[in-house]
């Protein structure tokens, strides 16, 4: 999309929006933290419900449960999603929110701020090395955190991270982007080659307490989980389970 809103007036905008409660500090809090999805479908998986998903309702279901954080899917051709479910969610939630996304510009990432969210997604394989370099100092710029997927932990080997003022957390997905497969052990194996300056999250294909035992004692600090949560019968009372695994 041809985007030429003037950056110097985003910015702008981003400082007179109020800050969001931590991403980073959710997830270092005791206990494993729940990410918990919202997302309506999926290119590999389909639709998720076979109702209607408001927004701002399954939020409050991943709060009552005592969700960490929430994700929320934007991207509209894939999910189904839109940034007005994001400044929904938002608006109804006292705990932090993501903007989960395929963002590559720091357009995208003005538009989460402006839109409630606490941090957004950027994907390391998805931009060369400068251009991550450059986003990430971009979000410390404007009070954003990130979660920073990789599939490979070497996808961010060398980058400083402390110094170009990163905040928020590193996130293995276990999906393959390209193939859509779900590697149910991937987690576990890259996870002493990840950082322990930062929360580590665990991605994808996550689906029920055992799964989640296995990544709080292999060392994860929180999970991301959409499609088991979005297809619980009872949102809250499953996000507890995880948490209680
Ligand atoms: O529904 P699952 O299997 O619990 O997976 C959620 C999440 O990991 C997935 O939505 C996701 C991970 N990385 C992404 C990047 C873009 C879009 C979506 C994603």
């Amino acid at each position: 999309m041809d985007d030429s809103r003037p950056l110097d007036g985003l910015m702008a905008h981003c400082k007179v929006v109020p800050a969001g409660p931590s991403f980073e500090s959710a997830l270092r809090a005791p206990g494993l933290g729940i990410i918990a999805e919202i997302k309506r479908r999926s290119p590999s998986r389909g639709s998720m419900t076979t109702t209607d998903v408001v927004p701002a309702e399954v939020a409050g279901e991943y709060c009552k449960g005592g969700a960490a954080a929430i994700s929320v899917l934007t991207d509209t051709p894939h999910f189904g999603g839109e940034l007005g479910d994001l400044r929904d969610v938002a608006a109804v939630v006292d705990i932090p929110v993501l903007r989960k996304d395929f963002l590559l510009t720091e357009r995208d990432l003005c538009d989460a701020r402006i839109n409630g969210a606490s941090a957004a997604l950027i994907i390391a394989s998805a931009m060369d090395r400068p251009a991550l370099e450059r986003l990430i100092g971009f979000s410390a710029q404007i009070g954003l955190e990130l979660l920073l997927e990789v599939h490979d932990p070497a996808e961010i080997a060398g980058v400083d991270l402390v110094g170009l003022g990163f905040h928020g957390a590193i996130g293995i997905n276990q999906r393959d982007l390209v193939t859509f497969e779900v590697d149910p052990k991937r987690a576990l194996a890259y996870r002493e080659r990840l950082s322990d300056v930062f929360p580590v999250v665990a991605e994808s294909g996550i689906q029920g307490p055992a799964d989640a035992q296995v990544l709080a004692a292999g060392g994860y600090d929180a999970i991301l989980v959409g499609e088991h949560l979005m297809r619980a019968g009872d949102r809250a009372g499953m996000v507890r389970t995880l948490r209680g695994y």
